[in-house]
């Protein structure tokens, strides 16, 4: 799904290194995390995979076909079929949780008949459906989050990208959000979290990616926070 050969990123302003060398592959369905310090680099990865950096040196291929090869419109399609979740994921403030993950498909182009079945299957999968009314303001933080991971899956993405996911969570929150991101896997998608979340890490165990100034320093297929 995800194929990097010698990926080197130096920001071209500040000529911050921010990936060196780094080589991994990731195949379809996997689970994995990408840990490291805070200016690792692991946000520069997510966004050399969303074609929002390019890289200096060496190839990034996502579904088998060099990043390089996409070019205006192929890009914000490509960009489309990644479920995004970040830490700072807002949701529309003025829109319940139904209408915010239905907005997902309207950007999209999905037919509105569309919507209702898929907006409620997308809400059960993150065990929400019975909050579908409910503003932003009246769910908790971690609801909230779990509405985005709605939003993010609702388009049946191949891939999920959640860069800090639980960063703003509490414990107990921050495990059904993980929870809710493996169901996500194991309906087949493929999920990469970037975090700080040691205990989530050691809890709930899968490939975990390290990062150290850039530099791959560890990929362990068991899982583990080695910091
Ligand atoms: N747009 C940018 N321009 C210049 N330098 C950047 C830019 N974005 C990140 N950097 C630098 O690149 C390095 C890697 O940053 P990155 O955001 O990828 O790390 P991170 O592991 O995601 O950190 P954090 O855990 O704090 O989010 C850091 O030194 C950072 O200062």
């Amino acid at each position: 799904m995800i194929d990097f050969k010698h990926v080197t990123l130096e920001y071209p302003v500040t000529r911050t290194l921010a990936l060196d060398d780094v080589s991994l592959n990731i195949g379809k369905g996997e689970f994995v995390y990408l840990v490291g310090h805070s200016g690792a680099g692991k946000s520069s990865f997510m966004n050399l995979v969303l074609k929002r950096a390019l890289p200096s040196r060496g190839e990034v291929r996502v579904a088998g076909e060099p990043l390089s090869a996409y070019r205006g419109r192929r890009t914000s399609i490509l960009r489309r079929r990644m479920g995004t979740v970040f830490q700072d994921n807002l949701l529309l403030p003025h829109l319940n949780a139904f209408d915010n993950v239905a907005f997902a498909l309207r950007v999209t182009g999905v037919p509105q008949r569309e919507w209702p079945q898929r907006v409620t299957a997308a809400l059960r999968t993150v065990g929400l459906e019975h909050k579908k009314y409910a503003l932003p303001l009246h769910l908790s933080l971690g609801e909230q989050q779990r509405v985005a991971i709605a939003r993010a899956i609702v388009g049946n993405p191949p891939l999920l990208l959640a860069d800090e996911p639980t960063g703003n969570l509490d414990p107990d929150n921050s495990r059904e959000v993980l929870k809710v991101l493996q169901n996500v896997n194991l309906r087949g998608t493929t999920v990469i979290v970037a975090t700080h979340a040691r205990d989530l890490v050691e809890t709930f165990r899968h490939r975990t990616l390290t990062l150290r100034k850039g530099k791959l320093v560890r990929d362990d297929p068991y899982g583990g926070y080695a910091l």
